[in-house]
C-alpha cells in the first residue's frame, strides 16, 4: 500500500470526546496569535462533526482512504467488509460504490449535501476538500450526516420521490405525446393501444377485456370505472382501435387537468372574432377536433356542474354550441368517459347530474385493481421492465422469486403506475441488475407504500426470473410471453396451489400488520402451520 500522502491521525487528534488524552492543554482564553485561533477552531469543528455525524473518513490525494473513525466502521459489514484492513488504504470507489469523492478531489470543489444510495443502504453525506497552505488540495474527507434518511428525512424524501415521479410521467407523456403528432398525418390524432397492449391473461383482466371488446362493437358511450393507474386511458385507446372508428382520430381531454374557465372552450371551441388576442381567429373544440373518432373524457368525475349541463346536451343533440358563437355546429364522435372516483356517490350528493351519468354509463365498464388480478404481475414486471431497458438501453431487471412473492403480496393502490415506479426505483439502486428481496422491501419503504413482509416464493424455476418480453414501447405490438413466464403459467397444480396459499399468507400477514397469530386466525390455520408455510418452521 503506497504510504498516504496525508499524514494518518491518530484518534486521539481527531476524538470527540471532551477532554480526550491528546486533547491540547486547556486554554483558559484564546491564543493571540492567528495560528493557534484558526488551529483550535479547525479542531473544534472536526470534533463537531465527528460527534453529531454518523461517520466520517479521510481519502488522500490519489483517493485512497487513510483514516476512518469509529462510527463510519460500523458501515463497513454492510458495505460488504469484514475488516477495516480491507477498507482502509484502498481507492475509494474500489470500496464504496457511487462514491463522488473522486470529484471533489479534481474540482476541489465540496459536495455539501448529497444523497448516497449504494448496497449499505441510502445517505445524506458531506464530502469537503482538504487543502495545504498553498491552497493544493491533498485530499478530502467524507462525512455520513444521516444513515436510514427514509427515517429521519422522510418527508423530504417522498416529497422528493413524488415530484421525481410527476417528473417522470409527464416526461413520459411528453414523449409519447410528440411520438403521436410525429406519426400523424395531416395532424390527426391516434390511439397507440391495443388490446393486445393490456398485459394480463387474469379472469379479472380477461373479463374486463371481453367487456371493452363488445363495447367496441357499439356506438353508446362508454364509461370506464376504476383506480387510478389500472389502465383506464390504455383501455380507451384499445377501444377506439377496436371500434369502426379505429381510422378516425382519438381525441383525449383530462378534465382535472384543465383550469374550469377554460373548459368550456377547450370542449366547444371558440368562434371566430369572439375573443381578442391570441383566439381572435377562432379555435376548433375537442369535440370537433375527435369528428369521426372517439373523445376520450378522462376524469369526468371532476366536471364543473354547469358545464355538465351543455355536456348533456351536447350529447343529446349531437350538436355544440362555439363560444362567443349563435350557430350549432353537429359533431360525431363516439364519447369514452373515465373516473377513479366514486360517480355514484358523487351523484347522491348532488356533484354529479344523474342524467349525465345515465347517459354517459350506457355501458359502464368496471376496471379491476392490480391486487384483484395477482397472477397478471409476473407478465406486467416483464413487460414494465423490457420497457425500461428500452428507455434507458440496458439490461432488463432480474427478479428473484422471492422478491416477485413481494410484488403479488402489495396493495398497489397507485396500481400499475405505482408498480411501475417501484420497479425503477429498484432497477436504479441495483448494480448488478438482480433485484431482490431485500433491495425491494427498502424500495417499498421509501416510497412511503406499506411493505407486506416478505414470503417463501412461488415455485419458479431458474435461480431469479428474467424479463425478455417483447417492448411495450410500442404498444400496438402483442406483447409476447417468455419461456419462463410461460412455463410459469403452466406450472403443475399443486405448485400453482402452493403459490396461492403463499398469496393469502402475505395478505393475512399485511392485513394483520405482520401479526402472524393473528394472520393464522384469520386464516382458520394454526399457528404451527403458519410458521411452517413461512418456512420458519420450529
Ligand atoms: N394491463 C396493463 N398492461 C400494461 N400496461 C398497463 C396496463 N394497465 C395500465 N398500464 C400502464 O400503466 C400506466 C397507467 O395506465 P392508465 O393511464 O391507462 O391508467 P388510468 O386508469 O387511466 O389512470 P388515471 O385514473 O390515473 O388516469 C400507463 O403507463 C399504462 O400504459
Amino acid at each position: 500500500m503506497p504510504a498516504p500522502s496525508v499524514p494518518e491521525p491518530s484518534p486521539a487528534d481527531f476524538s470527540a470526546e471532551p477532554g480526550a488524552a491528546a486533547a491540547p492543554a486547556r486554554h483558559e482564553a484564546l491564543p493571540l496569535d492567528g495560528d493557534s485561533i484558526l488551529a483550535l477552531a479547525a479542531r473544534s469543528m472536526f470534533q463537531l462533526f465527528s460527534s453529531i455525524s454518523q461517520g466520517m473518513f479521510l481519502v488522500d490525494h490519489t483517493g485512497r482512504i487513510v483514516w476512518v473513525n469509529e462510527g463510519y466502521r460500523r458501515f463497513l459489514p454492510a458495505l460488504g467488509f469484514s475488516s477495516i484492513d480491507q477498507f482502509q488504504g484502498h481507492l475509494v470507489e474500489e470500496v464504496i460504490q457511487n462514491t463522488q469523492m473522486r470529484r471533489v478531489l479534481e474540482t476541489g470543489e465540496p459536495i455539501m449535501i448529497d444523497l448516497l444510495t449504494n448496497k449499505a443502504g441510502t445517505f445524506v453525506v458531506s464530502r469537503l476538500p482538504l487543502r495545504d497552505e498553498g491552497g493544493a488540495v491533498i485530499g478530502a474527507i467524507g462525512i455520513v450526516l444521516f444513515d436510514h434518511p427514509e427515517t429521519t428525512l422522510k418527508p423530504l424524501i417522498s416529497k422528493f420521490a413524488r415530484l421525481q415521479q410527476d417528473l417522470d410521467d409527464a416526461r413520459r407523456e411528453l414523449a409519447v405525446q410528440r411520438k403521436r403528432e410525429l406519426s400523424a398525418p395531416d395532424g390527426q390524432r391516434r390511439a397507440k393501444y391495443t388490446f393486445a397492449s393490456f398485459v394480463g391473461t387474469s379472469p379479472a383482466a380477461v373479463e374486463v377485456k371481453r367487456q371493452a371488446r363488445r363495447a367496441a362493437q357499439s356506438a353508446s358511450p362508454v364509461l370506464l370505472l376504476g383506480e387510478t393507474g389500472t389502465g383506464k386511458e390504455l383501455l380507451a385507446h384499445a377501444l377506439h382501435t377496436a371500434s369502426s372508428r379505429a381510422s378516425g382520430p382519438f381525441v383525449s381531454v383530462n378534465i382535472a387537468a384543465v383550469p374550469d374557465t377554460l373548459l368550456e372552450a377547450e370542449f366547444f371551441g371558440v368562434a371566430p372574432g369572439a375573443y381578442t388576442g391570441a383566439d381572435r381567429k377562432g379555435r376548433e373544440g375537442k369535440f370537433r377536433l375527435a369528428d369521426g373518432g372517439t373523445l376520450f373524457l378522462d376524469e369526468i368525475g371532476d366536471m364543473p356542474l354547469n358545464l355538465q349541463a351543455k355536456l348533456l346536451r351536447a350529447l343529446q343533440e349531437g350538436e355544440i354550441e362555439p363560444l362567443g358563437s349563435n350557430r350549432l355546429l353537429p359533431f360525431d364522435a363516439r364519447v369514452i368517459a373515465a373516473t377513479s372516483r366514486d360517480l355514484a356517490a358523487l351523484v347522491r350528493e348532488g356533484r354529479f347530474r344523474e342524467d349525465l351519468y345515465y347517459r354517459l354509463g350506457v355501458l359502464p365498464i368496471r376496471v379491476p385493481p392490480l391486487r384483484e388480478r395477482v397472477s397478471d404481475i409476473v407478465a406486467l414486471v416483464e413487460v414494465l421492465g423490457e420497457d425500461m431497458a428500452l428507455r434507458n438501453s440496458s439490461a432488463p431487471p432480474e427478479l428473484s422469486p422471492q422478491a416477485i412473492a413481494l410484488l403479488q403480496a402489495q396493495p398497489w393502490r397507485g396500481n400499475i403506475r405505482e408498480l411501475r415506479n417501484v420497479l425503477e426505483q429498484a432497477a436504479l439502486r441495483s448494480e448488478s441488475g438482480q433485484i431482490d428481496v431485500g433491495l425491494l422491501q427498502g424500495v417499498l419503504q421509501d416510497s412511503g407504500l406499506d411493505p407486506v413482509l416478505a414470503v417463501r416464493p412461488p415455485p419458479v424455476p431458474g435461480p431469479a426470473m428474467a424479463f425478455s418480453a417483447a417492448p411495450v414501447a410500442d404498444h400496438t405490438a402483442p406483447v409476447g410471453l417468455t419461456a419462463n413466464v410461460a412455463a410459469a403459467a403452466i406450472q403443475p397444480l399443486a405448485e400453482q396451489v402452493a403459490a396461492l396459499e403463499q398469496q393469502a399468507i402475505a395478505r393475512a400477514l399485511h392485513h394483520t400488520r405482520g401479526n402472524k397469530v393473528a394472520a393464522a386466525r384469520l386464516l382458520g390455520i394454526s399457528r404451527a402451520t403458519l410458521y411452517e408455510r413461512l418456512g420458519e418452521g420450529r
